[in-house]
């Protein structure tokens, strides 16, 4: 039976632990926020807290590692509610109010652009967040999977279907909070293939899309940390917002597991970001001395004080409102006048956007609101009693995403991998003390490897093999020896390695639909992992599955073992493990998504139906909106798409601004 962490009191503890344990105790009593948990995980009995709905496995109850991470999301959960209650009480002065620009959604791409357009101090802009403010300990790299339980997370349950997820719908773990994904991700720093962007440009006929015309946009995000990759000037910089950088620490496995990647014939590879994609790598990541640097942090929150941005938090937009047919010239398309928000106190208010309405809220909730405001399919409005304002069958098709596929995981020992918890209270002193050390690095997320399988037809003769269309990604957990795992990922100190394939270039598509019962509530997803009709996204995953086993034979020699029969894989053990039809049932039971949702608001050609926004981003048949986010990519990037994201936002902020006549400063 599951034990649920019930709500204990918070106590303020006597003075008088040691000094540092002090300072933090003063500090989270006397109503600061509180500090990073590092420095009180010493004095768990001082750290009882609310916890809200988090549920272990009966076999973690009472260990010390589920007590501490209790506390720490009890922790995040309990600031993120009270900046809630402070919002809701200020709300109540607050005035409905007219901007320059409204940006929805202060996400990846949401950040850079409220900051990027306020660089101008004679523009104003509004930016409209669901969620919360970032918390402090999402900085830890190591936290991340503490950070997916927390309430800076809205879990969207996709549809059912027979495919995939076991059949019982995959969980979107959908960020809600500034910075968006960028403050919950896996960090990875990656720019994906030159071929993307050239396709990019060639589906929407224009060239400013293509690799050489957005490289600048990468750099002028990048503040590289490596001297001897930033010196790569062709390529990278030193002098944006974006920290990228190595992880200070990497677990000893890493260099073997790499030696067993170049065994089974990949290429090594040290920047991924330049020349070339394919091999096997540690990649740089979004951080900087051992901390998170999300869009939040680099772009936003030194920002905060310019008179001429306003960020509102715990704001979920409703709908964009257009002009009446009746006020505007005949035949002229209706024009976004500014955006509907229910605000922390569950009041409704409307923001005025002068010059234009941008959405940004990321790939599943951007067509949502899109779909609110009456632009979508006509039919599927007209179902739900939303006027149309716009018939674009495009919104909310096209969804993209890289299915994970779990069950290759290597047993490890110690002394190689200690997972116990004095080890985790020197792992606590080493970070609080210098930022280095096990909670400095996502455990071994930051290792991969891009791969082109032969499934994948040849370029055009003479062409340079360059397109991946397999990642390998390899994540973390914790085993008791009895079968019992308290979660599925454990990036900090963990004795099971797991392999996992990525689909790269999926032919598999879903949708985004608004649920008729509940328009405002979580949208309907259907992701559509293995559903093409020639099973090329399921020979793929079969492909790396493979290529994960094969590791066996030089991680065997460090006293890395292959399990025999890992916990995700118990739905297909009626297979032979050796069989190709068991490899295609894990793909089918034990996928997940790797977080890289997209292209449901596409981009495309002025002429192309299916598109909803053109490539200077504005909404068809719409005037002063456009869509800034994941949600534009025409096809999902053959990487991790923050970087990719990132780089929209920073080339749509020139867009906007040579379409409004503001200075680029
Ligand atoms: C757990 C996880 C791990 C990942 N790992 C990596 C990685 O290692 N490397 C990498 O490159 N990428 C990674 N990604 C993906 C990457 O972070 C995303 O592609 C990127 O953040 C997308 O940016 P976005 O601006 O499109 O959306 P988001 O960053 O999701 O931002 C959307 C924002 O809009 C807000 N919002 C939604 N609806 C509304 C509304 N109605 N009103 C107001 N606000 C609203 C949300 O709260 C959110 O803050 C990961 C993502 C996750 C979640």
């Amino acid at each position: 039976m599951p034990c649920t962490w019930q709500q204990v009191s918070h106590k303020c503890p006597r003075r008088g632990g040691t000094a540092r344990n002090s300072a933090f105790v003063h500090k989270r009593c006397s109503g600061q926020p509180p500090s990073l948990l590092w420095s009180s995980a010493r004095d768990r009995h001082d750290m009882s807290s609310p916890v809200s709905q988090t549920t272990w496995p009966a076999g973690c109850e009472n260990t010390p590692l589920v007590a501490f991470l209790s506390v720490l999301i009890a922790v995040v959960n309990r600031r993120l509610e009270s900046e809630q209650k402070q919002r809701a009480t200020e709300s109540a002065d607050a005035v409905n109010a007219a901007f320059d620009f409204v940006v929805v959604g202060g996400g990846a791409a949401g950040c850079v652009l409220a900051e990027r357009l306020t660089r101008d101090a004679n523009t104003t802009v509004l930016l409209l967040e669901r969620g919360g403010t970032q918390p402090d300990q999402t900085k830890v790299p190591a936290y991340i999977t503490y950070m997916l339980m927390s309430n800076a997370v809205d879990n969207v349950v996709t549809l059912p279907e027979s495919k995939n997820c076991n059949g019982v719908g995959c969980v979107l773990n959908t960020p809600k909070v500034l910075g968006g994904g960028s403050s919950l991700n896996a960090m990875m720093y990656v720019r994906a293939s030159s071929v993307d962007y050239d396709s990019w440009a060639n589906l929407t006929g224009d060239s400013s899309w293509a690799y050489d015309n957005v490289i600048p946009y990468f750099k002028r995000a990048e503040r590289n940390l490596d001297p001897v990759i930033a010196k790569d000037s062709e390529y990278h910089s030193s002098a944006g917002p974006l920290s990228v950088s190595w992880q200070p620490y990497r677990h000893p496995a890493i260099p073997m597991v790499q030696e067993a990647m170049r065994n089974a014939g990949l290429a090594s590879r040290l920047d991924v970001n330049a020349e070339g994609q394919l091999g096997e790598t540690v990649v740089q990541t979004t951080t900087a001395n051992g901390e998170r640097w999300s869009t939040y942090r680099g772009y936003l929150e030194p920002e905060l004080g310019r008179p001429n941005l306003r960020v509102v938090t715990y704001a979920t937009a409703t709908r964009i409102l257009f002009d009446d047919e009746g006020d505007r010239a005949e035949g002229s398309p209706p024009r976004a006048l500014g955006v509907e928000y229910r605000d922390a106190a569950g009041e409704i208010r409307v923001a005025t956007a002068n010059k234009e309405v941008i959405v940004s809220a990321g790939g599943i909730h951007s067509p949502q609101v899109l779909l609110l405001s009456g632009l979508g399919p006509a039919e599927e409005l007209q179902e739900l009693n939303i006027p149309v304002v716009a018939d674009l069958p495009g919104v909310g098709k096209n969804l993209q995403d890289h299915p994970l596929v779990d069950g290759v995981e290597y047993e490890c020992v110690p002394p190689l991998c200690d997972v116990d918890w004095a080890s985790r209270l020197q792992d606590l002193d080493d970070y609080g003390a210098n930022r280095k050390g096990p909670l400095s690095a996502a455990g071994m997320t930051q290792l991969a490897a891009f791969i082109r399988t032969d499934l994948d037809p040849p370029p055009p003769e003479g062409a340079p093999l360059k397109q991946p269309d397999l990642q390998m990604g390899f994540l973390n957990t914790v085993e008791d020896g009895n079968g019992t795992r308290c979660l599925a990922f454990d990036t900090w100190r963990y004795n099971r390695i797991k392999v996992l394939p990525a689909v790269l270039r999926p032919r598999s598509r879903g949708t985004v639909r608004l649920n008729a019962t509940d328009p405002h509530g979580q949208p309907l997803v259907t992701i559509g992992y293995f559903t093409d009709a020639d099973d090329y996204d399921l020979n793929v995953a079969v492909k790396g599955l493979q290529l994960g086993r094969r590791l066996e034979s030089t991680l065997k020699q460090y006293g890395l073992v292959l399990s025999k029969n890992p916990a995700p894989a118990q739905h297909c053990s009626h297979l032979d493990p050796d069989s190709v039809a068991h490899l295609k049932c894990l793909a089918r039971t034990a996928c997940f998504s790797m977080w890289h949702w997209s292209c449901t608001c596409r981009m495309g050609r002025e002429d192309d139906d299916d598109a909803v926004v053109n490539p200077r981003l504005l909404v068809r048949k719409v005037r002063g909106l456009r869509v800034v986010d994941a949600s534009v990519m025409p096809n999902v990037t053959s990487g991790n798409t923050n970087a990719p994201t990132i780089m929209i936002a920073e080339r749509a902020s020139d867009l906007i601004r040579q379409d409004h006549g503001i200075p680029i400063v």
